[in-house]
């Protein structure tokens, strides 16, 4: 990995004088491919209001809301959502602080050879050769017993208490938003909140550095999430998430005090399709530079990636928790979707009639 770590390197240099763009970060197709939705059509990424879930007065409404942005969208803002304004700060700074490091520093805790976790770039495999114009730090931060100190950065000196109480943060989130999930599908609060509860969580901090060719490189190539919840927090308000419906890309811009919310894959799975895990992308920003922090939750139901009871014929067949993991691992790799194998076609279903 450590040759990883030095391609972010260059581009951390070419950075202050990039008038001439390195082949491998040019993809001018890629970025070109499919229409972004411009300002002149008016469109609205769902916004829910964890302040309406919790008051009764508004509850059901706003639990259609979610449930129709979870089925439509995949993704959502959350508002008034009770996480700690100081630990999400406190979160956002750190994020800042470690990213402008310099990168010997931040090589103290760069990624191991066939390991995920630390400093250095993650997504090489997906996009066919070439390179996300991104550095990311990505931790395990649950089960508490599994986490590797070695890969937390002790500089800056407040990044591990303010990773460790921004993931209680987001554990305690996700199960608040788990139980407006379960009354919106209809299943038992309990199932839903078991199949969380206990699971991993893994953050993965982003930055992206201002790019002088903003048209020919990606910040995050194009994918699914292959885990259960994903929750982003905007570091600053540069632009870049954009996420894919009806095969076009919608910019979601960075709302001040609200969290990015999006369904995953083990999410789509255990709802049994209800719920759609959507394809997003980020593009580099010309003049600012952009940084996120993203707490992604996993979820299984004894030890198997299954859907729920309750929710109509299984459309995708159970599968073991590590078999999925690896399964999803190779297929991010390979730019395709382990998801996808999963379904049980409907030639299969009839077939068994
Ligand atoms: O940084 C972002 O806006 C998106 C990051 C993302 O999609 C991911 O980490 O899976
Ligand atoms: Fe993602």
């Amino acid at each position: 990995m450590e040759r990883v770590v030095d391609e972010v390197v260059l581009s951390r240099a070419e950075v202050a004088d990039s008038t001439v763009l390195p082949d491998r970060y040019a993809r001018p197709d890629e970025v070109g491919d499919g229409v972004v939705v411009g300002d002149d059509e008016n469109y609205e990424v769902p916004l829910v209001d964890m302040a309406r879930l919790l008051d009764p007065d508004s509850s059901e409404a706003e639990t259609a809301k979610l449930g129709s942005a979870c089925r439509d969208w995949g993704f959502f803002q959350l508002t008034n959502h009770g996480v700690e304004e100081s630990v999400a700060q406190d979160m956002k700074d750190s994020t800042t602080q470690f990213f402008r490091l310099p990168l010997d520093k931040k090589k103290a805790v760069a990624t191991k050879a066939g390991g995920v976790e630390g400093f250095g770039h993650h997504f090489l495999g997906a996009s066919r050769g070439k390179l996300d114009w991104a550095e990311s730090l990505v931790l395990k931060t649950q089960l508490m017993e599994e986490r590797s100190m070695e890969f937390w950065p002790a500089d800056p000196a407040a990044f591990r208490s303010s990773l460790d109480k921004y993931s209680l943060e987001m554990s305690k989130l996700t199960s608040r938003l788990l139980a407006f999930m379960a009354s919106d599908l209809g299943v038992e609060p309990e199932a839903l909140a078991g199949a969380f509860r206990g699971k991993k969580q893994t953050v993965a901090l982003h930055h992206y550095p201002p790019c002088q060719h903003p048209d020919k490189v990606l910040g995050i190539t194009p994918h699914h999430d292959g885990l259960g919840l994903t929750l982003l927090l905007h570091v600053d308000d540069t632009p870049g998430l954009q996420v894919r419906r009806d095969g076009r890309w919608f910019p979601l811009d960075s709302l001040p005090g609200a969290l990015v919310i999006n369904v995953g894959d083990m999410l789509q799975i255990l709802t049994n399709g209800r719920y759609k895990s959507p394809e997003h992308r980020v593009l580099a920003d010309a003049e600012r530079g952009r940084a996120t922090a993203v707490v992604f939750q996993e979820a299984c139901v004894g030890g198997m990636v299954r859907p729920l009871p309750g929710l109509g014929d299984a459309r995708y067949r159970a599968i073991e928790y590590a078999e999925y993991f690896e399964g999803n691992y190779t297929a991010l790799a390979e730019g395709t979707r382990f998801v996808d194998s999963l379904q049980i076609s409907v030639t299969h279903d009839e077939k068994e009639v």
